[in-house]
């Protein structure tokens, strides 16, 4: 079983590259199905585990995907199967984005049904009612869920009880290839969501309003490839921000987009520490102590659940109380367990987490309960005191790409224990070129 080992205690300095979005990438491989024709070329794709099974769920369909060097290239024109398998929703989420596109493209979809997981019950409700009101007619039974339309579906005005990221993207897929005009209102502002509308609007949609609570999408009657950039992460940065704070060092996040991280450098610099937006990055630094504050996740432009647990560790280590309310997800502090394993006194009071920065850490045995919480146990190992051992690894290799690499070059004390002689960057590598390889031919 690989595990991460983490002796606290140095201070983090130097340069990171952040990669591109999993939560922008994701939805993009999954819009490239609506290209009828040409090769959507994308790229800045991270080599991440979740990238690795859409892409072979794209890959189960029909269609042809290359990776190298980070440029993902998917051909779509042959479509030979419209369903999703539970094996590889089960996997990750993420893969019902699939059900749009190809609702859109070919008038029927059987996706798994996705299910809970570790944060929530995460319903789907939204995405469902969004294909309804475009004409869909949908069925539950045998865990799967099947829409298909008569025809084309059809433009309509959908408004969203929750601005969920999902519902919106996988609406706004299914609206590109739609009769008419369909209007999202309420619908999530996220970065990744303004990235997924411009790599659409390349392939020949007709999209506005991406960014903003209401998104106006004028269906077209054909869709191709296209060659598209990935956003960088604004998680992945943000992670290592708080890397830079928690170690009192001072990091340049090479490629964080000021403008995605508000929230986030507005929560640092309560606290204390030094933001410098740049250009082409952020610099983070800390020379003092760190003060406590009170955070609530909410919606794009609010506090990103998905930084929730890093800046629970580092709200671990300041001086005072601070009371942290969880809004997004129900289910979101399964990592004060673990984080209590390391010393920390956190209470939980309904949505929000009491916690308490007066205690020291303390190196110790625990388990990533979900991708970010994973992320966060590490930054605590950061600066506890002797060695901390993070299990449950496949967590973190959803979303991170060289985590511990890319910690290691700013001088952490870290390292990545996989039990055969293979390192995890070959690994991973190596496994998607293979994955996608039959494909090259
Ligand atoms: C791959 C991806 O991009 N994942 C991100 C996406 O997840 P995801 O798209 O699943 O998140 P949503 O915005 O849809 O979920 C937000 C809330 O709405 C609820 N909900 C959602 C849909 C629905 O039909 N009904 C419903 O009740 C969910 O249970 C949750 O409580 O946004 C989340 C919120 O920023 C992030 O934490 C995830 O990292
Ligand atoms: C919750 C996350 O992702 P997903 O929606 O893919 O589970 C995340 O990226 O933190």
């Amino acid at each position: 079983m690989d595990k991460i080992i983490v002796r606290g205690g140095k201070a983090l300095t130097g340069n990171v590259k952040v990669s591109g979005a999993k939560n922008a990438v994701l939805p993009i491989i999954a819009a490239s199905i609506l290209a009828e024709e040409g090769t959507c070329v994308i790229s800045d794709v991270p080599a991440l585990d979740d990238v690795r099974t859409i892409c072979d769920l794209l890959k189960s369909m029909g269609i042809s995907l290359t990776y190298d060097h980070e440029v993902l290239t998917v051909n779509a024109s042959q479509l030979t199967s419209v369903e999703a398998s539970y094996e590889l929703v089960r996997k990750m989420r993420a893969s019902f984005l699939v059900m749009g596109p190809l609702l859109a493209r070919q008038g029927r979809a059987r996706v798994a049904l996705p299910g809970g997981c570790a944060i929530g019950t995460r319903p789907i409700d939204q995405h469902l009612k969004g294909f309804e009101a475009m004409g869909a007619k949908i069925e539950i039974g045998q865990g799967f869920i099947e829409a298909s339309v008569e025809g084309r579906l059809k433009g309509a005005k959908i408004y969203l009880d929750i601005a969920s990221v999902g519902a919106t993207e996988n609406i706004m897929m299914a609206a590109a290839l739609a009769d008419g005009t369909t209007v999202i209102e309420n619908a999530a502002e996220e970065p990744e969501i303004v990235d997924l509308a411009n790599f659409l609007n390349r392939m020949g949609a007709k999209i506005r309003g991406a960014g903003t609570g209401s998104i106006r999408i004028e269906g077209v009657d054909k869709m191709t490839g296209c060659t598209h950039c990935v956003i960088p992460d604004r998680i992945e940065a943000g992670t290592f921000m708080v890397a830079a704070a928690i170690t009192g060092g001072d990091v340049f996040v090479e490629g964080a987009i000021c403008d995605h991280l508000k929230s986030v450098t507005a929560k640092l610099r309560e606290m204390g520490v030094e933001v410098d937006e740049q250009e082409n990055g952020i610099r983070v630094r800390r020379t003092g102590a760190l003060k406590a504050v009170d955070l609530k996740t909410l919606p794009y432009p609010g506090f990103p659940t998905d930084m929730q647990s890093q800046m629970m560790a580092l709200l671990l280590v300041s001086e005072g109380t601070s009371i942290v309310t969880e809004t997004v997800f129900e289910n979101r502090f399964m990592h004060v367990e673990e984080f209590r394993r390391m010393n920390a006194n956190i209470k939980i009071e309904g949505r929000s987490a009491i916690v308490d920065g007066g205690s020291k850490l303390t190196g110790s045995k625990v388990a990533a309960t979900d991708l970010r919480a994973g992320a966060a146990l590490v930054l605590a190992g950061l600066v506890s005191d002797g060695e901390t051992e993070v299990s449950a690894l496949h967590h973190i290799d959803r979303g991170y790409v060289n985590f511990t690499e890319k910690l290691q070059a700013l001088g952490a004390d870290v390292e990545r224990y996989v039990p055969e002689t293979k390192t995890r960057e070959t690994a991973v590598t190596e496994t998607v070129k293979v994955s996608f390889s039959p494909n090259f031919a």
